[in-house]
């Protein structure tokens, strides 16, 4: 196990800088996620981790050992790719055994430790079939093994799932999880998909154009954003984000959600920042998981447009124009569509961001 810091890391490909700024902890035994959208900066990240690229500023420190300088072969990394590196005119048995015949391990031990990797992954029916004849999905897997098996202290995964299948993806998300828990190795997994960082990292790193937006657990990312693009980028169906304008009135400050036509509370501690700094226009989130059905003469009243029944989670489109809602609900629910119904959000569940910097609103 090796704790990572980056430290002030910056990187430029001649005049275009793809990485502005990042400076992250990623802790012994952890399991971080790098996740963003395409181009913002997670490959180069995770390469110059691993070494194969130089940061322009900035340093890389193993255990508060600087790495400028060291050889990539001397990190002690193991690197899995989106495109799987296997040994085609090797069998599944010599691939495996590859990594640990190069650092001279005796036959018996390497034998021990093939056959139990190969157990791990369920490839043990596979050990004497040649690579070439191998399907993407057991490719991949066994890509993953032959890193896996030489037990470096990092393993570093940047898209390993992205070419596989959705069956097999779910499979392997809970297969990499187990194995890291199993080897307690540090693990840096470079993703674009927000549920595979969401179900296998104990904290995220959130990242847009180069800079890191937000470091968390899955749940402080989901329930707390502390931007409009977090707040947008994580979850699926993402944030209800409804424009609004702060104004007081005898309850105190509100938002008013114009297009809906309604005027929502502002928790006190909110108000109290949100005056402290002058702002006006807001942005008021909430998670359509925290959208529940209200009685008749509370909440909002809002007409259901769509409905979309996904097994045993139901999306319920309320609205339309600019200020639409969604909500999810666990089970089947009771409302058609082209009938008006009132909603309320889940006392303490509505977040607020300024709306000309996308920044969250919090308690001072
Ligand atoms: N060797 C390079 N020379 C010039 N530009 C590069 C180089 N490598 C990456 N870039 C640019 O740097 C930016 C960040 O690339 P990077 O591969 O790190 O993004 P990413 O978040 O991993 O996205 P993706 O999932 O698409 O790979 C992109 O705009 C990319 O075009």
């Amino acid at each position: 196990m090796t704790a990572i810091h980056l430290e002030n890391l910056v990187k430029r490909f001649g005049a275009f800088t793809a990485l502005k700024t990042m400076d992250l902890e990623i802790r012994d035994g952890e399991f971080m996620a790098l996740l963003g959208p395409s181009g913002c900066g997670k490959s180069t990240t995770m390469n110059m981790i691993a070494g194969m690229e130089q940061p322009s500023e900035g340093r890389i420190t193993f255990d508060g050992r600087d790495m400028n300088g060291v050889a990539m072969g001397r990190r002690g990394v193991g690197f899995v790719f989106q495109n799987y590196a296997i040994f085609t005119h090797m069998n599944v048995y010599d691939n495996l055994a590859y990594g640990l015949k190069v650092r001279g391990t005796p036959a018996s031990e390497i034998d021990r430790r093939v056959k139990a990797m190969a157990d791990f992954l369920q490839l043990t029916p596979m050990l004497d079939k040649p690579s070439a004849k191998l399907s993407v999905n057991i490719l991949q897997r066994l890509a993953i093994g032959r890193s896996a098996i030489v037990e470096p202290a990092i393993f570093l995964l940047d898209e390993p799932l992205s070419n596989v299948d959705a069956a097999f993806r779910a499979v392997m998300r809970t297969e990499l999880k187990h194995l890291q828990r199993q080897f307690r190795q540090t693990m840096v997994y470079v993703t674009h998909d927000q549920l595979e960082a969401m179900t296998m990292a104990d904290r995220i790193a959130v990242m847009d154009h180069g800079v890191l937006q937000q470091v968390g657990t899955p749940l402080e990312v989901y329930n707390d954003p502390v931007n409009l693009f977090v707040a947008d980028f994580i979850g699926s169906p993402g944030m209800n984000l409804l424009k609004g304008v702060l104004a007081d009135s005898d309850r105190g400050l509100v938002a008013d959600l114009g297009a809906l036509g309604i005027t929502a509370p502002i928790d006190p501690a909110l108000s109290a920042t949100a005056r402290k700094h002058g702002i006006r226009e807001v942005v008021y989130g909430f998670r359509p998981e925290r959208v529940v059905l209200a009685g008749a003469g509370q909440g909002i009243a809002m007409p259901v447009t769509f409905i979309e029944r996904i097994g045993a989670r139901t999306v319920v489109h309320f609205g339309d124009g600019e200020q639409r809602v969604k909500a999810v609900f666990d089970n089947d629910v009771a409302v058609q569509t082209g009938e008006t119904v009132h909603v309320a959000v889940e006392p303490g569940f509505a977040r607020l961001f300024d709306a000309a910097t996308g920044v969250a609103i919090r308690e001072v």
